[in-house]
């Protein structure tokens, strides 16, 4: 709003009103009464309706995201956006744009008289012309002020709207036109109009929304806050001192517009409801007059599919199966576009089926589905983890000692700090000789004991380092195995020809009652005291769990146990003591700390670099474009580096077990497939295994990694190059294979027969992406592994999925239990198993023929153990 003088066209009309007025106000002539000489002041005044208006366009237009976009609100996800004039979702806007618009032209066809009938003047509500509490907000003092009005509603209308909904905006800006002008009416005498004080009421309704609802938007309500605070300040400093500009209008509109929102909602809380499936929004505000109707909460999923985005990437599907990787290898900006680099680690994806086209959809697909308020959620301690209420922490495993990372208002990095010192004492103490085990030898020799996330990942670093220099002298002299399976040729496999004396057990287990786990731990904790008595579980075995309670029920001294939390999930604990306890004892606790540097390094990039150069997230996006968009349902995971041996079969369990979901976080079906299928092996030896397919038979989307230098190197007299730039030429060529392939012409041209020709042709255009390290340290493999541990998020996020639990492991184990206790029942009685066992006609046949064929006997009472001739030694 703005006090009303200055402009000449109005000159006239207003003199007229001038006596009018002075009678009103008790005064004579032109300039009786403190109103009087106010508004004679002002006369002489210019409009100054360009400063006057607020522009919010940052946050507005561009900044806001509007809560179609969010999946809450509007229609299919996109949202209304506030250029696109006409658009359904923003009808109220355009009617209020429309009727300020006629208003303006009714002014000055009218030579003002609309503006003198409607504008406000004190006295002349005093005198009961209560309709100048609404009118000046329709009114403008002229062109520029309409326009910067205009303009603003423009932006901050349709967020309204899209959030409230079109009713219920139109209550807010109605009543925040009349809160600016009741507190003009007190606090300035001057005439005034304009509708700034409305539209502040809109910034005044957003600030209130997203305040009020927080928790369902998470940092975007911070976002969208921070942005209107600027606005405010900006204004503020602009036009705080600007005599022309009516404040009190503008204040009162701000805190109509809050207090309507306040009031009127919506106001979203979570719940379920007894007649849906699935989570919902309802709306609790404390007027229930507007409140709209429950809205399922799936962040967007079966919406995000139909949203704008959505599509969009669907059509792009058409355009580029219409291009050549072969072709698009040639364009030098393309492939520029498509590389990036973060903490020394390159990554070139120019050898997707994408172009920067795809890459902006995948963007605003990005964007669409919230990846970063979910990012930001993830790293503070929401509980994402939704089915299971649990927080998704892992980045506070690596976390610096003075980080303050809270779950359920608790910084959880001083627990983590406690067990990181504890390991490094207690790891340090047995590497130094100075814990011994019973026989008062040193325990050189480590057994890990874990399934699944308590051994993988651990297993993957443990022989990723085993050639690395450093590490492998930090090693010197020691041994550690990994016994997973429950399969007792594993047990074998991993105690044979060990010294039990020098032997030290971790068992790893997060819920410490894994069947495979405790029964291996149980078979150890027996080989063990059969060799050196009782006593020995005291000194040879430690646990890494979160279960402490079952670790002392085990028989292991608390004080020997590592603890970590349930906001560790089993495939992202490597960092904490599931990898760090066996990892620290053998390589030593400093080189598993620069192992966590890299981690946290890569952490840092993932929540801080915006998402266009954001390695993590651009892996991700890249996953959700080939198999959900492209079709294309595995990946294969080739690195050019023998120590990454076990890469694959970890992020096997990281992305399958996460992602390969059938419902949406809310538990509703997905409409679309998610998850990939990863396998992998080292380069070369899968180039003579499996590469043919992937050249010649089903398109798989290979993931390339390789290391500038090799942590040993082998360089012979007379060869051309060394054994490492050998691998690595294969690294190069392989991707340049799989793009550009090789065509029929080429063949014959080389005098290839007629007849092999087409047995001998390579389609190209088959996708791969290139990841080169410097070398393959501790750091550098952190930084590997958060890199893959933060794409995985970055797809079941976009996808709407909940990566963080696995329901789906759970029905094997219980029917196994079902098994063991009637393969039991069946030897003991040693009596058949029938259909009255519940088990199906081929169930029966198969354990029949298992227990006539198998040869297992029962233990005898009293009797010791049975083991094997492998663990007898
Ligand atoms: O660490 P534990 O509790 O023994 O669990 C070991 C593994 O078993 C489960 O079945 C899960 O599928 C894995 O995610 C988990 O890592």
């Amino acid at each position: 709003m703005i006090p009303l003088g200055g402009s000449r066209a109005l000159s006239r009309p207003l003199a007229a009103l001038r006596p009018c007025l002075a009678r009103l106000a008790g005064g004579g002539g032109s300039g009786g009464g403190r109103r009087g000489s106010a508004f004679r002041g002002f006369l002489g005044a210019s409009s100054g309706a360009a400063a006057a208006g607020l522009s919010l366009a940052a946050a507005g237009a561009g900044g806001l995201p509007s809560l179609a976009a969010a999946g809450y609100g509007g229609s299919g996800g996109g949202g209304p956006q506030p250029g696109q004039f006409g658009h359904p979702d923003r009808r109220v806007t355009d009617i209020l744009l429309v009727a300020n618009v006629l208003m303006f032209g009714l002014q000055s066809l009218t030579n003002n008289l609309v503006t003198v009938w409607g504008v406000k003047a004190n006295a002349l509500i005093h005198a009961g012309q209560w309709w100048r509490l609404l009118t000046p907000a329709f009114l403008h003092g002229g062109l520029s002020h309409l326009l910067v009005n205009m303009y603003s509603l423009n932006n901050l209308g349709p967020v309204v709207e899209s959030t409230a909904g079109p009713r219920r905006m139109l209550v807010m800006y109605l009543v925040s036109a009349v809160a600016g002008t009741v507190a003009s009416f007190y606090g300035s005498p001057n005439l005034s109009l304009g509708a700034s004080g409305a539209i502040f009421g809109m910034g005044g309704a957003i600030a209130m929304h997203f305040y009020l609802n927080r928790d369902i938007y998470g940092s975007r309500s911070d976002r969208v806050l921070g942005s209107l605070w600027q606005t405010l300040l900006l204004n503020l400093v602009i036009n705080g001192a600007n005599p022309r500009i009516d404040h009190w209008g503008h204040m009162g509109g701000l805190a109509g517009g809050a207090l309507a929102a306040l009031l009127l909602g919506p106001r979203w809380k979570q719940t379920t409801l007894p007649t849906a499936r699935g989570r919902w929004l309802v709306d609790a505000a404390p007027v229930p007059w507007l409140r709209s109707s429950p809205k399922p909460l799936d962040g967007g999923r079966g919406r995000l599919r139909d949203s704008p985005q959505w599509r969009a990437l669907q059509e792009h599907v058409q355009a580029i199966k219409q291009t050549q990787l072969k072709d698009l290898l040639q364009e030098e900006a393309r492939t520029d576009g498509l590389i990036r680099e973060a903490g020394g680690l390159y990554m070139d994806f120019s050898r997707q089926n994408a172009t920067p086209d795809t890459l902006k959809l995948l963007l605003e697909l990005a964007e669409a589905a919230d990846l970063r308020g979910k990012v930001d959620a993830l790293f503070s301690g929401k509980h994402i983890n939704s089915t299971e209420d649990r927080a998704v922490l892992h980045p506070a495993l690596r976390a610096p000692r003075d980080a303050v990372i809270e779950d359920a208002g608790k910084n959880v990095v001083p627990e983590v700090w406690a067990v990181l010192d504890k390991i490094k004492a207690f790891t340090e103490r047995v590497r130094g000789g100075e814990w011994k085990g019973v026989t008062g030898k040193p325990l050189t020799n480590v057994v890990s004991i874990g399934i699944g996330g308590s051994a993988l990942g651990p297993l993957f670093v443990h022989t990723a380092l085993s050639t690395e220099p450093e590490a492998m002298s930090q090693a010197a002299g020691r041994s550690l195995v990994f016994l997973a399976n429950v399969d007792p040729v594993d047990a074998v496999r991993a105690l044979h020809g060990l010294d039990a004396e020098r032997t030290l057990v971790v068992i790893v287990s997060k819920t410490f009652t894994t069947a495979e786990t405790m029964l291996n731990a149980r078979t150890v904790r027996a080989w063990l005291t059969e060799r050196l008595g009782p006593e020995a579980v005291a000194k040879h075995m430690v646990a890494v769990s979160t279960n402490l309670k079952a670790v002392a029920e085990f028989g292991i001294d608390p004080e020997n146990a590592f603890g970590f939390w349930d906001w560790v999930g089993g495939r992202f604990s490597v960092s904490s003591a599931v990898g760090m306890v066996p990892l620290s004892l053998h390589y030593s606790f400093p080189v598993m700390e620069r192992f966590l540097q890299g981690m946290r390094a890569m952490d840092d990039h993932f929540r801080s670099a915006p998402l266009h150069d954001n390695l993590p997230a651009l892996l991700g996006l890249l996953n959700v474009w080939n198999s959900t968009f492209l079709g294309h349902s595995t990946t294969a995971i080739l690195p050019y580096q023998q120590a990454l041996q076990h890469f694959a079969p970890h992020i096997q369990q990281l992305s399958m077990e996460s992602n390969g979901k059938g419902v949406a976080i809310d538990g509703t079906r997905l409409p679309y497939e998610t998850g990939e299928i990863d396998f992998g092996e080292p380069g070369t030896n899968g180039q003579h295994s499996f590469y043919q397919l992937i050249h010649q038979g089903r398109v798989i989307p290979a993931e390339f990694i390789g290391v500038a230098r090799s942590q040993q190197d082998v360089y012979l007299q007379g060869e051309k190059v060394s054994s490492h730039e050998e691998l690595m030429c294969n690294f190069f060529a392989q991707p340049d294979a799989l793009a550009m392939g090789k065509d029929a012409a080429t063949l014959r041209a080389e005098g290839v027969p007629e007849h092999l020709v087409p047995h001998k042709t390579f389609t190209g255009n088959r996708p791969s992406l290139s990841i080169l390290l410097p070398e393959l340290n501790a750091f550098t493999l952190g930084q590997l592994l958060s890199l893959y541990e933060h794409r995985i998020a970055t797809s079941g996020f976009v996808w709407g999925i909940n990566s963080f639990d696995q329901w789906g492991v759970e029905l094997g184990k219980v029917l196994a239990n079902k098994v063991r206790a009637k393969v039991q029942e069946a030897r003991s009685a040693n009596c058949p198993l029938s259909a009255a066992d519940g088990f199906c006609p081929s169930t029966v046949r198969l354990l029949n023929r298992f227990l006539q064929q198998g040869q297992t006997q029962a233990p005898a009472p009293g009797a010791g153990p049975s083991f094997p001739p492998g663990l007898k030694q």
